[in-house]
């Protein structure tokens, strides 16, 4: 049975994703999601289920900068889950001063808290549950949580369905050392992470070479590299797959434009989108082009 680091403790939005991804694995909760991946590279875990992006907020920065360093990680699963959440206080009540959580938790209720608890101050915590587990201890006086979290700790319920955006969303990844790749199925997802050279156009280069090739993106984000100021990576997903003769044409270009190129992964799409194909861009079109070159090189077309 393989086991899964998912970024705990028990209750968080991750804990449900990784239960979507797992496949009846066994679950470890870990504190921090670069100490999920790092379970992972020390293999005490087989995969980790992290959060990368959500519909609100945009990009978990931990988890973009745990897969750009250290031991190559790829994603091999992805989940979406509808994000809502639930204000949890401490039994019996009492005055609410502080409210904590994740800070992409905070980022998608600052209306409702206005509106709802204007006197109590926002508080960060390590997720979640963290601040579940908070409220317990006597640090906060209310968390905002994943509704399933009020299962796992005894607190009594302030509000459901809390949420600024009521569509919100969040993608989660499944990631685990390289191998073999998942099977393509013709909506899929393929990330890279480039550390381009710091020169006039890099970034049009990496962008056209995609273009070029018919290639839908499907996020840009730039994280700096920390080493000096103004120098960035630039995380790129995009639609396709590995296996594609048009993909591996566009991998290799980017190669060819970076100081430093990391593969994340190709895996299918949990929204089930199908990549977008332009005419003349097929896999067929490539693949009879590079029939038709190798025939003109070995002298049998003009
Ligand atoms: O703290 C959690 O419950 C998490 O799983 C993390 C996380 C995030 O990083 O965005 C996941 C989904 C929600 O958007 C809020 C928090």
């Amino acid at each position: 049975m393989s086991r899964i680091a998912y970024f705990g403790p028990q209750g968080t939005f991750t804990e449900q994703a990784a239960r979507v991804l797992a496949g009846g694995g066994e679950l470890i909760p870990v504190e921090t999601v670069r100490l999920a991946m790092t379970a992972v590279r020390k293999g005490e875990a087989d995969a980790a289920c992290v959060p990368i992006e959500n519909s609100v907020e945009g990009v978990v920065p931990a988890t973009l900068d745990a897969l750009s360093e250290s031991t190559p990680l790829v994603a091999v699963a992805e989940a979406i889950l509808p994000i809502h959440f639930s204000v949890l206080t401490r039994r019996g009540g009492g005055d609410i001063k502080t409210v904590a959580s994740h800070p992409h938790a905070l980022a998608q209720v600052r209306e409702w808290l206005e509106a709802n608890l204007p006197d109590a101050h926002p508080v960060a915590s390590s997720s979640t549950s963290a601040a579940a587990v908070g409220v317990l201890e006597g640090q906060f006086d209310a968390a905002v949580c994943a509704p399933v979290a009020v299962e796992h700790y005894d607190l009594d319920v302030l509000a459901t369905e809390v949420a600024d955006v009521g569509d919100a969303a969040t993608r989660f990844l499944l990631v685990r050392p390289p191998g073999e790749l998942p099977e393509p199925t013709g909506a899929d997802r393929t990330s890279v992470v480039a550390a381009a050279v710091n020169r006039t156009g890099t970034l049009a280069e990496l962008l056209t070479a995609l273009a070029d090739r018919g290639i839908n993106l499907t996020r840009l984000d730039a994280r700096p590299t920390r080493n000096n100021f103004g120098e960035y990576r630039f995380f790129i997903d995009f639609e396709g797959h590995l296996a594609e003769p048009r993909i591996l044409d566009a991998l290799t270009a980017l190669r060819r434009h970076c100081r430093n190129l990391r593969f994340l992964g190709s895996h299918p799409r949990a929204d089930g989108t199908r990549t977008t194909i332009e005419p003349g861009f097929g896999n067929d079109d490539f693949v009879d082009a590079a029939v038709w070159a190798d025939a003109v090189r070995k002298g049998d077309l003009a």
